[in-house]
C-alpha cells in the first residue's frame, strides 16, 4: 500500500497565482454587473478588496511571497514496509504533510495517492482512513472514554464491528502496546501515566488494524524512559510489517531507526537519502537551524583533534563500530610495533 505525493503544494491562504485569476475573474463579474444596472461609470466605487488582491493575508509565518506555501512541490513515495523519517526546523510543514497522509488535508496543487488511489477522492480518503493510521501530536489529549479498554474500541466500532470484535481488537491493540487489558482496560485513561497515556492513545490507532502508521513526534514531551518504550514499540510495529512515516526532532531517534530520511525546509524538501548519507551533512543541517545526530557531531570533534573517522557517521551504533575499528588498527599497530621492537633487540 504506497502513499506518493507527485508534486504536492498546499497553502493555507489562497496563494498568489490563484488569487491573480480570482482577481480577473471578480473583475470581469463587476464590469458585466455596472453593464446590466447601467451603473454611473462616474461614481465612486468602493473597491472590492479582491478584485485587487488586497485580502492577500501575509501569513502569519511568513515575510516573503514563497512563504505562502506550506508545502511546495513535494514528491515522495513512501513504500511497503518502509520506516522513513522526517525531520524539519519548527513550521517546516511536517504536520501539515501528515495531514494530506490520510487525506485530511488536500493538495492545492498536486496529488496523494494511496495504493494508487487518489485521495481527492472522498471515497478514496473515507476508505485510506482505515488503512493510514495517523498519531497526531500528545495524542493522549484526545482521549476521552471512561474507560481505557471504551477509548480504544472507539474507532474499531467506528468501522462498523460489534461490541466484541471491537472490544477483542481494542485488547488485542493493547497488549501491543505493553498494556495489559486486564489491568488498565477498566480504568479512566487519565489515571495512567503520561506514557501510557500515550501508548493507549497509540493502541486507539493500532486497533484500526492500519498499513501505514504515521506518527507526529510521537516521544515529544516524554520522559527518557518512556520514550525509549515508546520508540522500541514504534521499531517492533514497523518490524510486524507496517510502513512508517514518523516526524521528529530529534535526529538520534531518526538516526537510529529510520531506513530513509526527508528534511523539509520552508515546505520543500531539502535533503532524502539513508540517514548516513543525510545525517553525514551536518554543514547543510545546520544551517536551517537542525543539528545533527550526535555521533555526526563527534565524529567532527574526533576528527578535529586528528583522528581518521569516518564523515558518515550518524548513528551511536556506527560510531562505536568506527571507535572499535580504531582501537583494534591502534593495538595492531601497537603489536607490530613492539614484533619490531623485538626483533631489533634480538639483532642487537
Ligand atoms: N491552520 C493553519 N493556518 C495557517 N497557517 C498554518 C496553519 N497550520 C500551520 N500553518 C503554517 O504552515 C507552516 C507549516 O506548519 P506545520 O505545522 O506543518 O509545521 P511543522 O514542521 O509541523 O512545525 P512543528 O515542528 O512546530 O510542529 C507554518 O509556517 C505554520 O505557521
Amino acid at each position: 500500500m504506497p502513499v506518493v505525493f507527485d508534486r504536492v503544494s498546499f497553502a493555507y491562504h489562497t496563494p498568489a497565482d490563484q488569487r491573480k485569476a480570482k482577481k480577473g475573474l471578480v473583475a470581469r463579474i463587476r464590469e458585466r454587473r455596472t453593464e446590466v444596472a447601467g451603473a454611473d461609470s462616474d461614481a465612486p466605487q468602493s473597491e472590492d478588496p479582491r478584485a485587487t488582491g488586497q485580502e492577500r493575508t501575509r501569513p502569519a509565518w511568513g515575510v516573503s511571497a514563497h512563504d505562502e506555501w506550506a508545502l511546495r512541490d513535494v514528491s515522495f513515495t513512501l513504500a511497503d514496509g518502509e520506516f522513513l523519517g522526517l525531520a524539519g526546523h519548527t513550521g517546516s510543514g511536517k504536520s501539515t504533510l501528515i495531514q494530506h497522509m490520510n487525506g485530511l488535508l488536500s493538495p492545492t496543487e498536486g496529488r496523494v495517492t494511496v495504493d494508487g488511489r487518489d485521495l481527492a477522492d472522498k471515497a478514496a480518503a473515507r476508505d485510506c482512513r482505515g488503512f493510514v493510521g495517523v498519531v497526531f501530536q500528545y495524542p493522549e489529549r484526545q482521549l476521552f472514554a471512561e474507560t481505557v479498554l471504551d477509548d480504544v474500541a472507539f474507532g474499531p466500532k467506528n468501522l462498523g464491528l460489534s461490541d466484541a470484535e471491537a472490544r477483542e481488537r481494542a485488547e488485542e491493540a493493547l497488549r501491543s502496546v505493553d498494556l495489559r487489558p486486564e489491568d488498565i482496560g477498566g480504568k479512566s485513561p487519565f489515571a495512567l501515566s503520561g506514557g501510557m497515556q500515550r501508548r493507549a492513545a497509540l493502541a486507539g490507532v493500532i486497533a484500526m488494524h492500519p498499513r501505514v502508521l504515521v506518527l507526529d513526534e510521537p516521544a515529544a514531551g516524554l520522559d527518557p524512559q518512556a520514550r525509549e518504550e515508546l520508540l522500541r514499540l514504534i521499531a517492533r510495529l514497523h518490524a510486524s510489517g507496517m510502513s512508517v512515516l514518523m516526524a521528529s526532532h530529534n535526529m538520534d531517534d531518526l538516526a537510529r531507526l529510520c531506513d530513509r530520511v526527508m528534511v523539509l525546509n520552508r515546505g520543500r524538501i531539502l535533503m532524502e537519502g539513508p540517514p548516513a548519507v543525510v545525517f553525514s551533512q551536518g554543514d547543510r543541517l545546520r544551517a536551517i537551524g537542525l543539528d545533527a545526530p550526535f555521533a555526526q557531531n563527534m565524529a567532527v570533534r574526533l576528527r578535529s583533534r586528528g583522528l581518521s573517522v569516518s564523515d558518515r557517521l550518524h548513528s551511536i551504533q556506527s560510531l562505536a563500530d568506527e571507535l572499535a575499528d580504531l582501537h583494534r588498527q591502534a593495538q595492531r599497530h601497537e603489536s607490530a610495533r613492539s614484533g619490531e621492537g623485538a626483533g631489533d633487540t634480538a639483532h642487537a
